[in-house]
């Protein structure tokens, strides 16, 4: 069964569950009207209301008990509260998707009542253009089309792979945090540009531009990054000079670090 048709809930409709709505809005997989969130900001759910035309409630019950599949888009710190509200909402029939950081499978399926359907999902923010980067888990109770259902709609909004649980953490540092470590990078090469005199619209232009055009070329040549890089590293040239200077300020060990770092405080969010 695909997602056309059915009813999607969002509980909490902050940064990344509005993201999400607009990505599979976007890629016309559901319609507005099969759509709905909650949240307890009421601004936000008007907002998403007449922007997208989506139902909205600010009554968490009432999303959990019109949908089909229900996204928990909450921070992870309140889950465990909004889990005991939903509990009488929830049966085997529906499937919950959660996008929490940290959060493991077995709180999902211990909260809840026997038998419920659990698939934990780490998108990032990158689903408002639909290109986001996920990975998914299925649960005990999942089925084998419960998995489909989370690829179809997580492929909808960008790239999504299956993961085993125990790599969810290593997802949350590396892609679900991964675009606010490269969003500063481009900030901080435009600067550099706008330190020679460029324009800072042209600069931001060119910078992120060229984090896109490399990329682009990671994920379509498949060509290890380092041979990629010797590509542009011309013998005695410019980019050489520049290279020197990242690695003298240890930049493969402050991305490394960062993903670590990140990836353990998925693991103590789920601690809680
Ligand atoms: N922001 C991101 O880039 C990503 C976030 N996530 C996960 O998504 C979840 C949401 O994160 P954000 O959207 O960044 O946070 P956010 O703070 O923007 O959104 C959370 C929303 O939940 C609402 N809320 C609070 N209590 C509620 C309740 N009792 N019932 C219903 N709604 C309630 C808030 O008003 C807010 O709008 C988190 O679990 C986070 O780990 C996952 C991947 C990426
Ligand atoms: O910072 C956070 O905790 C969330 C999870 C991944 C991205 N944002």
């Amino acid at each position: 069964m695909t997602v056309q048709n059915r009813k999607i809930g969002f509980i909490g409709a902050g940064k990344m569950g509005s993201a999400l709505m607009q990505g599979i809005i976007k890629a016309g997989i559901v319609k507005p009207e099969n759509l709905g969130a909650s949240d307890v900001y009421e601004p936000f759910l008007n907002e998403l209301n007449s922007q997208l035309g989506i139902n909205v409630s600010t009554d968490n019950a009432v999303i959990a008990q019109a949908s089909d599949i229900l996204v928990l888009a909450v921070k992870p710190q309140i889950l465990g509260s909004v889990l005991e509200d939903l509990k009488p909402y929830i049966n085997a029939d529906k499937l919950i998707i959660s996008i929490a950081a940290g959060v493991p499978l077995a709180t999902y399926e211990n909260a809840l009542p026997e038998g419920t359907r659990v698939v934990r999902v780490m998108p990032n923010i990158a689903a408002t253009v639909s290109e986001a980067a996920s990975g998914i888990s299925p649960g005990k109770n999942a089925t084998s089309e419960d998995l489909k259902t989370a690829l179809e709609i997580f492929s909808a909004v960008g790239t999504a792979v299956q993961v085993p649980e125990s790599l969810m953490d290593a997802v949350t540092g590396l892609s679900g945090s991964g675009p606010a470590f490269i969003f500063p990078v481009i900030e901080a090469m435009a600067d550099g540009a706008v330190l020679e005199g460029m324009d800072r619209k042209s600069a931001l232009t060119l910078a992120a531009q060229t984090v896109l055009g490399a990329a682009k070329m990671a994920l379509e040549t498949g060509l290890h990054p380092g041979e990629l890089k010797d590509m542009v590293t011309s013998p005695a040239g410019t980019t050489i000079q520049g290279v020197r200077i990242l690695e003298e300020a240890g930049i493969r060990a402050a991305f490394m670090n960062a993903v670590i770092k990140a990836s353990e405080r998925s693991k103590e969010l789920g601690k809680k």
